[in-house]
């Protein structure tokens, strides 16, 4: 396949070598410092794009993957508020989007546990539950997107949890949770050095910690993830999540 690659930094350049392993080839790569080669005719070139550039850039990089008629897999966190409505442009148009907050095997499965866990945590209610991310100090949104689809599996399965607040925790803090209520889901940030993502469920009692944790090693898992998904995507229609692809 032939490959544009939206986002040129430290999952771009992964990525490039994970699809060129894979056999593809990447015939368009910008970043921050070639937009101008950012046009229809280049992207038309390509038979997928994969999207892993910032909160600020993606929407007008998904449009422009719309404009040129190609499929394009978005990795990009922090816009996902916006869902709704790329959601309708995309299907209004016969274009082709698959989004994840995370790419990686590993958490894909972490989801799905996640949500089987918060179910069967509904006959014990002397457990609170709250969930925890670490991240490098480079990270531009907080919580992490992986965060928020924990939060949300959480949220669609435990019934005494209805919406997620999110507390951005830096060197020297103490957890601030004193302000949240029984109803609510912590979300707690941290930001550390060059970690590549740690996420953690934890149910708290008197009594014990049950703690569900995933520690991503480095940035490869969610290379491979998002070269298997653009393989995936290359012949399909319509808006995707990476649950369409996993199918558990
Ligand atoms: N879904 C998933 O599995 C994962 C998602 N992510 C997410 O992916 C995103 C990128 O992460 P990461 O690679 O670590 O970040 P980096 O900051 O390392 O890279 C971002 C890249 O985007 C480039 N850029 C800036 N403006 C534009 C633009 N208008 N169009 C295209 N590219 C642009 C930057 O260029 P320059 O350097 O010149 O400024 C840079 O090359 C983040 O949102 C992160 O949360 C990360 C890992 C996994
Ligand atoms: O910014 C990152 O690095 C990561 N972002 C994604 C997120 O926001 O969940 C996925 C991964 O954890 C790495």
């Amino acid at each position: 396949m032939k490959i544009a690659l939206l986002g040129y930094g430290k999952m771009g350049k992964i990525i490039e070598k994970i699809a060129t392993d894979r056999k593809h080839e990447i015939v368009l790569k910008i970043d921050y410092n070639n937009l101008d080669e950012l046009t229809t005719e280049n992207l038309a070139k390509a038979d997928v794009a994969i999207e892993f550039s910032t909160p600020g850039t993606v929407l007008g990089n998904i449009k422009q993957c719309f404009n040129a008629g190609v499929p394009v897999v978005v990795g990009t966190t922090g816009w996902y508020n916006q869902l709704p409505q790329v959601k309708q442009i995309c299907e209004d148009g016969g274009h082709t989007l698959l989004y994840a907050s995370n790419f990686s095997i590993g958490v894909n499965v972490f989801f799905h546990v996640n949500k089987v866990l918060a179910k069967l945590m509904n006959n014990y209610p002397y457990y609170d539950v709250q969930v925890e991310e670490i991240h490098h100090v480079q990270k531009l949104d907080s919580p992490s997107g992986t965060g928020i689809t924990i939060a949300e599996g959480i949220i669609e399965n435990l019934d005494r949890k209805k919406e997620w607040v999110n507390v951005l925790t830096t060197d020297g803090d103490e957890t601030a949770d004193d302000n949240i209520a029984a109803d609510q889901l912590l979300i707690e940030s941290f930001r550390i050095d060059s970690v590549p993502g740690t996420h953690t469920v934890l149910y708290d009692s008197e009594v014990d910690t049950i703690e569900f944790k995933h520690t991503a090693h480095n940035r490869n898992g969610f290379a491979v993830g998002a070269v298997m998904a653009a393989e995936w995507i290359s012949d399909k229609k319509g808006f995707h999540s990476i649950e369409d692809m996993f199918n558990f």
